[in-house]
């Protein structure tokens, strides 16, 4: 069998201009694992209210972040594939979830290479039905549908994985070995609680409290709150972080559900009106800089601590197309190719 990699973000859209967001955004809010209510609920809020208005502010926030190349997501994306192609003799293709550069489309560019068995890689450290599980359902929709000759695995969340986490804290000590911050903050794109206990296999864990996420269970295997604090939490071990200089917290929360807490945008102002002066901050649930990143943090989060009173407010790239990061994904991809899916991420 000839085996070959498909790598998978999120997407974005094709241009900024408001009827391309709107297309995107149709196709992503109106995702049964994004918007996770019954269709004709969801279409009335989707199609009804949010995309009246949305696509033309988000149009906006997309022009002040677009690079000359295209959605700055997008060409990370492509530069990360390219820099691993390099390193592996297996091919390597790329697709997002939603937007133009389609699961189908990859998984044909492999199936055009005589790929017949392939492993996807959803580029999200944390499990969550938004984003590994959306991804894992399509795929075998399509395969289904287009593709039934294809054996498909997936490389599961790697959120605790020791080489994600050294790659991840080594790209913090970069940027904070000479930086006089008080604060680190790991801000992880929300979910709605919802979606947490939908998760859980046991039915019976998930309390979203103090204490669940940090009791041993299985229901942590598919639980993005409990991996989104194990990752801040591994982190913070191999950087030696003191307790009390850094904290964890969920941006970017859409409609009015309850969403996982403390979110960002109050934490971060909090902090200002606190005292405290100078921040750093990391956004561990994305691999590629991004609208979430590069305006709703870097922009939005710098100006609200500003006028909270904050001083200095430090951003930390995302992986991106690091060479370390690069050379971890090719590592899990040859050990595939040479053993199977759980040896490569062991
Ligand atoms: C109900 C809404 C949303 C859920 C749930 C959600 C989960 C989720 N999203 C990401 C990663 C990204 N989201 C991005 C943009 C974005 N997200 C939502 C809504 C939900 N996300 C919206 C409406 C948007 C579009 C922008 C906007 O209008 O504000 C992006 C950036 C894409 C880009 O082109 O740069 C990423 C990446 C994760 C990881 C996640 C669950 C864990
Ligand atoms: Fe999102
Ligand atoms: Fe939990």
């Amino acid at each position: 069998m000839k085996k070959g990699v498909l790598l998978v973000n999120l997407g974005s859209p094709d241009s900024t201009n408001p009827k391309d967001v709107k297309k995107y955004l149709d196709e992503f809010l109106m995702d049964p694992r994004v918007i996770d209510v019954p269709f004709w609920f969801r279409s009335f809020l989707v199609r009804g209210i949010i995309l009246n208005t949305r696509p033309k502010k988000s149009g906006e926030a997309y022009q002040k972040i677009w690079w000359d190349e295209g959605s700055p997501l997008i060409v990370l994306s492509e530069r990360l594939q390219k820099k691993i192609q390099e390193k592996t003799t297996v091919p390597v293709a790329l697709a997002m979830r939603y937007g133009s550069m389609t699961l189908k489309k990859g998984l044909q560019e492999l199936v055009d290479q005589g790929v017949d068995e392939i492993l996807t890689i959803p580029l999200y450290p944390q499990f969550a039905m938004a984003t590994t599980e959306t991804i894992d359902v399509k795929v075998e929709e399509l395969k289904n549908e287009f593709f039934p000759q294809l054996q498909i695995t997936s490389l599961p969340a790697f959120y605790n994985k020791p080489e994600y986490i050294e790659v991840l804290s080594k790209s913090i000590s970069e940027k904070i070995e000479n930086l006089d911050y008080e604060h680190l903050l790991f801000s992880y794109h929300g979910v709605p609680e919802r979606h947490i206990r939908k998760s859980d296999i046991t039915k019976s864990h998930c309390k979203i409290d103090g204490s669940c996420c940090i009791t041993d269970s299985p229901a942590h295997e598919f639980c993005y709150r409990h991996q989104c604090l194990k990752t801040t939490d591994l982190v913070a071990k191999k950087l030696n972080l003191q307790p009390g200089t850094y904290s964890t917290s969920f941006q970017s929360r859409l409609g009015f559900d309850p969403w996982l807490k403390p979110p960002t945008d109050r934490t971060v102002e909090r902090m200002g009106l606190e005292g405290i002066k100078k921040i750093a901050i990391v956004t561990p649930a994305f691999v590629s800089d991004c609208l979430e990143t590069l305006e709703e943090i870097a922009m939005e989060g710098q100006e609200i601590f500003h006028e909270a009173g904050g001083k200095e407010f430090t951003v930390i790239p995302c992986l991106n197309d690091r060479d370390d990061w690069a050379e971890v994904v090719t590592g899990w991809i040859d050990r595939w190719r040479i053993v199977d899916v759980k040896t490569a991420i062991a």
